[in-house]
């Protein structure tokens, strides 16, 4: 195999560590959310509505100003959904080679798939007058075993500098082991959140927050807060409804995630590994329900929303909660997953 490129094309522009601009937050739009993740390409408007309604009102400041007063700029990152995963999975894009044909075909439609959302994405922030503009990680980014081993963090930044609001996606990738691979939404959220330093990081997904098991069995309860451990493991501090998890480990292993079979990279069970990872660097991460209050207030307020979650109503609701109205207020009860490192 041929030797991949190591030079990131916009790192010449970028600026060097000092003077990167200060990162506000890093906001996960996740495939599950913002589409229909069993119907083939399509997207629920109401969804993306809703969170351009957050960055046109919360963006505040123009990202330029926002870059350089201290307030710190957004950076975008959205999922797939049904824009990329059936092609990605049904042509083994994750596992290569890229010399394989057929592959190679999976590896192209999962791209034009996957771009087209993020067209969507960029076009109805930039109407919205949102400063946004699309970066595909593809020719950016390259992996190693679907570990990130070439970064498009400085592009970002760079992007950043120049005040604008980058929009990245998850995406098919060269992969130096394997030929090629799909570079998780989640994954490049944790790589940009370990060089740009954000204050704090929001998933946005389909469901409230991360469940002790998947969200419509029976009982299901919400999670409110996981701790994570500096030596990599996390475990369930409080539940909604009452009482503490309790279990530690690498994971805790009382809570069951399940993952779609067109799902092709690793479905809730990667989004809490890398929220974990997020949050051992000591960037507290919510993770939410995408058009809903929660969500909206997540993105807007960061950690400080989560103080406002003691009590709340049992668990196990599923998709729905309604589209938010972008009001600014959090509400009473916020209904989410705090992830933070223990003693933070
Ligand atoms: N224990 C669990 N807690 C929360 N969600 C779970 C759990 N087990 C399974 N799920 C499912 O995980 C899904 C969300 O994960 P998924 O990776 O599909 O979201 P996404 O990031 O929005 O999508 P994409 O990967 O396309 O960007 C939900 O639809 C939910 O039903
Ligand atoms: C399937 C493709 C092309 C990207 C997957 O990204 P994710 O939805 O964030 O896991």
């Amino acid at each position: 195999m041929k030797p991949v490129l190591t030079t990131q094309p916009l790192a010449a522009v970028a600026p060097g560590p000092s003077a990167a601009p200060p990162v506000r937050r890093i906001i996960k739009l996740g495939g599950a959310a913002v589409t229909v993740k069993s119907q083939l390409e399509t997207l629920r408007p109401e969804v993306l509505d809703s969170l351009v309604r957050t960055l046109a009102t919360t963006s505040g400041l123009p990202e330029a100003e926002a870059s350089t007063s201290g307030a710190g700029g957004t950076v975008l990152v959205h999922g797939a959904g049904s824009f990329g995963h059936f092609p990605a999975s049904e042509y083994g894009v994750v596992r290569g080679p890229i010399s394989d044909p057929r592959v190679r075909r999976g590896f192209t439609l999962s791209r034009a798939s996957v771009t087209k959302l993020n067209g969507l994405v960029v076009g109805a922030l930039v109407a919205a007058g949102v400063p946004a503009v699309g970066l595909s990680p593809l020719g950016l980014y390259h992996t190693c075993n679907k570990q990130v081993a070439v970064s498009g963090g400085a592009s970002a930044s760079a992007l950043l500098a120049a005040g604008l609001l980058p929009v990245l996606h998850g995406d098919c990738v060269l992969d130096t082991a394997l030929g090629c691979t799909v570079l998780s939404g989640d994954t490049l959220v944790r790589d940009l959140a370990e060089r740009l330093r954000p204050q704090y990081v929001v998933f946005l997904t389909n469901v409230p927050g991360v469940y002790d098991r998947p969200p419509e069995e029976a009982g299901a309860r919400l999670l409110r807060r996981i701790m994570v451990t500096p030596d990599g493991g996390w475990r369930v501090a409080e539940v909604e409804g009452g009482s503490d998890g309790g279990d530690s480990g690498g994971g805790d292993s009382s809570v069951r995630m399940s993952v779609d079979a067109h799902d092709a990279t690793g479905g809730i069970a990667l989004k809490v590994e890398e929220a974990a990872a997020v949050a051992r660097m000591g960037i507290p991460v919510l993770i939410a329900q995408a058009g809903s209050e929660h969500g909206d207030a997540a993105c807007r307020l960061g950690p400080q929303v989560a103080a406002t979650a003691a009590g709340g109503e049992g668990g196990g609701e599923g998709e729905g909660g309604g589209v938010a109205a972008a009001s600014g207020s959090p509400p009473a009860t916020w209904r989410g997953t705090l992830v933070v490192l223990e003693g933070c």
